[in-house]
């Protein structure tokens, strides 16, 4: 699974050691020789699973180490972003089929997108969170984040012709493209569970102008898939904002300042707990930059 970098060969990925790295995903290695065309770029949509890596350790290395290749920074070159005016073109490229599309906020920016799904496409993601499988989580303790969830990185999930449909929905309404898109978090929040206030992203101004990176999570699009009875709202507490869960709605909010490697604050957020009822929902994730590092091969730095 490990290769041998080349003599130029700098900076290695995390958890990289003399030059190998180890890959994280058990199903990595058979997946690694499907992930890279003959030409160097990973495919799509098994390219998400390039960040694992996959036996392709120092061709990913290299791309870190390259300047962002001409045209890859589309649509944020000059690294600053007016989001209220970036999610208002959004919510009019939305309207024809989503009327009631709006702005709601300008600090943090935030437009709603009522019925972005049918009911039958929300069930159908719920569905297909269910069979990917929730687990809890594990990362945080369950007094900050008390939750069920799953990554769609299984080929169950991220294989299926309608997340791929949905993820260019999202690429078209926002103008942004898919390789800088992480995949659905799905989240599952039964009584009692909740997420406390956070942030989605950190502040990465120390890395402003450094070396190729997919950026701050700068845009979070969260899906709701179900009505919630009671509880289960989407609070922002700097701005005193409240989110109801409504079965098929996407909020979308910009989580940085307009220089994008600074947060603003005023994206910080928490899940209220669930009363009563099911809260099926999820998380999905967009950064300025390509997110699929090893899309950007040796070949394109040398
Ligand atoms: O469940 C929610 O309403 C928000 C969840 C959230 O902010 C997160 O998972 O990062
Ligand atoms: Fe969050």
């Amino acid at each position: 699974n490990d290769e041998q970098p080349p003599a130029w060969f700098g900076r290695l990925p995390p958890g990289a050691v003399d030059g190998h790295c180890k890959d994280a995903l058990e199903d990595c290695s058979a997946l690694g020789a499907q992930l890279f065309d003959l030409s160097g770029r990973c495919r799509y949509p098994a390219a998400e699973l390039c960040l694992k890596t996959c036996g392709h350790c120092w061709r990913m290395a290299a791309a870190r180490k390259c300047s962002t290749p001409a045209g890859s920074c589309h649509p944020f070159c000059d690294a600053q972003v007016d989001w209220a005016q970036f999610l208002e073109a959004a919510v009019r490229r939305a309207q024809p089929e989503i009327p009631e599309a709006k702005l709601i906020s300008r600090s943090p920016a935030m437009a709603e997108f009522p019925g972005f799904l049918s009911p039958a496409e929300a069930d159908a993601l719920v569905d297909l969170g269910l069979r990917t499988g929730f687990v809890p989580e594990d990362d945080l303790p369950p007094a900050v984040r008390d939750v069920d969830k799953i990554d769609c990185e299984a080929a169950v999930c991220l294989m299926d012709p309608f997340v791929q449909e949905v993820v260019g929905r999202m690429s078209t309404i926002l103008g942004i493209p898919p390789q800088n898109f992480e995949s659905f978090e799905f989240l599952r929040y039964r009584k009692g569970q909740h997420y406390s206030a956070h942030m989605d992203t950190a502040d990465y101004r120390e890395l402003e102008g450094g070396e190729i990176h997919a950026g701050p999570r700068v845009l979070t699009a969260f899906f709701y898939f179900t009505e919630v009875d009671d509880g289960g709202e989407t609070y922002f507490p700097a701005r005193n904002i409240t989110i109801k869960p409504e079965k098929g709605k996407v909020v979308v909010w910009s989580n940085v300042k307009s220089k994008f490697w600074r947060l603003n604050e005023d994206a910080l957020h928490q899940a209220i707990p669930v009363v009563s009822g099911t809260k099926v929902a999820a998380n999905f994730w967009i950064h300025p930059f390509d997110f699929r590092a090893g899309e950007h091969f040796a070949r394109a730095c040398s």
